[in-house]
């Protein structure tokens, strides 16, 4: 028997979750983006095998969101895959700001997967988010790069990593490198348990990298009941300090 690569499973699934959503009535997405994030764990949890954020994890970084001051502006995502997440972060970020976002809201999501990039681009724009959730294609820290050369990006609230766990940490550095952390930013990090980023964790764990003059942090892992066997952790860390 022959096994499929993981790159194709997920581009079949993709194109499955495509045909899932749209061959239900419009309306019960349009301007209702909760309802597509969780008619796409819907559909997770009937095919299984799809690395998605899961509400349960979800959740817990809307409990950090809700309560952050100032209340968050912007957030960057590296890992769209197919948008649950970021979806998710425009539900919450209209929670907080009302329907009809101010302009300085934004939400700016990485993939360098075309596919994904343009699924998503499709459920953005079908839950009426696409004023303010901006899907980019490309390495996540070559859009930021580009993003901050363009004066669209001068402060993150928060920062979610959800891609390759190896890039994690050279992805956090890259904020900070950029200047964009402000006190009270937080930097979320899926699966740091399984598949695992340690030296991500090491970093966030020892508050930064311990030299006078850096970014301070302090974290904390959340357990979520994830699915059996599968990832349950999340780390929050939040900037304490930048010098
Ligand atoms: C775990 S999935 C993201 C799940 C997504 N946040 C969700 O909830 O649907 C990981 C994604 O990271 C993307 N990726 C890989 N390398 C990346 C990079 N350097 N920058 C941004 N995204 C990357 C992959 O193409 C894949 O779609």
């Amino acid at each position: 028997m022959t096994t499929k690569p993981l790159s194709e499973l997920f581009a079949e699934r993709a194109v499955e979750l495509r045909e899932f959503i749209f061959s239900k009535p419009t309306s019960n997405f349009t301007n209702n983006p909760w309802a597509l994030a969780n008619a796409i764990e819907d559909f997770a949890n009937q095919v299984g095998h799809m690395m998605i954020f899961r509400q349960a994890k979800v959740d817990v970084a809307r409990e950090k969101l809700l309560t952050q001051q100032p209340a968050p502006r912007t957030i960057v995502e590296f890992g769209t895959f197919v948008g649950k997440s970021a979806l998710a972060w425009g539900a919450i970020l209209r929670d907080i700001h009302g329907d009809k976002v101010p302009d300085d809201v934004n939400i700016y999501t990485f993939d360098p997967d075309p596919q994904m990039v343009a699924l998503t681009k499709d459920f953005v724009k079908l839950a009426g988010v696409e004023d303010f959730v901006h899907v980019l294609e490309g390495p996540g820290s070559d859009c930021l790069r580009t993003l901050h050369a363009e004066g669209k990006v001068t402060t993150v609230d928060m920062a979610f990593f959800d891609h390759w766990e190896k890039f994690y940490l050279s992805d956090l550095k890259l904020v900070e490198e950029l200047k964009l952390w402000r006190v009270g930013s937080l930097a979320i990090a899926d699966n740091t348990d399984f598949p695992g980023a340690p030296d991500y964790l090491a970093y966030v764990r020892a508050g930064g990298n311990g030299i006078s003059g850096s970014v301070k942090y302090e974290t904390k892992s959340f357990e979520t009941s994830g699915r059996r066997g599968g990832p349950s952790i999340v780390e929050i860390s939040t900037v304490m300090a930048l010098e």
